[in-house]
């Protein structure tokens, strides 16, 4: 079997363009335009590429950007007293602050320092909590982006058997919370988890977000099975760099009944559903009906 490709790097033009096309519905009716406020803190080249590509792609879905590059060595109490000033502006729905952050900042502190409200992120306690009871919340970017593929793929996810490599909060825990939600029997699996290959091949579903490079060979997918994979992993191979998931892509291509790219599958996604969450909170903010198939 050839897996069938599950182009994300389409699927998130077709869903900016729902924002966009929502965004500018709600200028019109109401005269309101979604904001979104990004916070840097440092300068690492990686993250100042993916902040300068979400405010691009902010604007063109026609909301506002805010971009706050902080220096390095930035105080806790500079950074909360900044999110404070976000938390309190009425033009600001959203609120991102890249991770990682610089050692000597708290990552938990500052990230519940965010109005749960404007957390487009997700990653709240707040908004943990309700994800995992059920109830309405802001879900996480990169798991949202891959169930909505997933729902796209398989129309009901009910009964399937999924396989979550990877328990961090911001992907493996998230993922295996919208996965039990959409019915799916649901393994979270990680580095200590024995006979891994065995776990994976009983998968309908593999969500891989582990952040080793290739770590998953193809020998491990059930013939059919839908392979997601989250890793973006730069790496040097034949004198160049790379980028490769946590996949082995083109083994795990001959397997599979479908899989997502690297790059071009979640990346992309991720990024549609930040704009996407944006949207949700300024709706919400302002007591208007949700958006249509931007939610979990
Ligand atoms: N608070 C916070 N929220 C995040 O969501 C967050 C974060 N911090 N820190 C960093 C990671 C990383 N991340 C990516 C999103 C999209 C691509 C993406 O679009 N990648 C393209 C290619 C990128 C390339 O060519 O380098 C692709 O996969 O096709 C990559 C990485 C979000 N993150």
């Amino acid at each position: 079997m050839v897996a069938q490709v599950i182009d994300g790097k389409a699927f998130a033009a077709k869903l900016r363009a729902q924002v966009a096309e929502q965004v500018a519905t709600l200028k019109e009716a109401h005269g309101i335009i979604p904001g979104l406020a990004v916070v840097l803190v440092g300068e690492d080249p990686a993250s100042q590429v993916y902040v300068r590509s979400k405010g691009k792609q902010t604007v063109e879905v026609g909301m506002n950007s805010y971009e706050h590059k902080l220096d390095a060595s930035t105080s806790e109490e500079d950074l909360l007293a900044l999110i404070d000033r976000l938390n309190n502006d009425p033009e600001v729905h959203g609120i991102l602050v890249q991770l990682p952050l610089p050692k000597h900042l708290n990552e938990d502190l500052v990230i519940n320092a965010i109005d749960p409200a404007k957390d487009v992120d997700g990653f709240h306690i707040s908004n943990v909590g309700l994800l995992g009871t059920g109830q309405k919340s802001m879900v996480p970017c990169t798991p949202l982006g891959c169930l909505m593929m997933l729902r796209d793929h398989h129309g009901s996810l009910s009964g399937m058997d999924a396989v979550v490599i990877g328990r961090s909060n911001i992907v493996g825990k998230p993922m295996a919370q919208l996965l039990l939600g959409d019915s799916c029997t649901v393994t979270i699996a990680h580095s200590r988890t024995k006979n891994l290959a065995e776990v994976v091949r009983r998968a309908d579903i593999v969500v891989a977000a582990v952040g080793r490079p290739e770590m998953v060979p193809g020998d491990w997918i059930k013939p059919g099975a839908t392979v997601i994979d989250v890793g973006i992993n730069r790496i040097e191979r034949d004198g160049k760099t790379k980028l490769v998931g946590d996949v082995h892509y083109d083994s795990c291509a001959e397997v599979a009944g479908a899989i997502t790219p690297v790059p071009g599958g979640v990346g992309p996604m991720t990024i549609a559903c930040l704009l996407a969450n944006t949207l949700t909170a300024c709706t919400r903010a302002n007591n208007l009906p949700e958006p249509k198939g931007l939610t979990a």
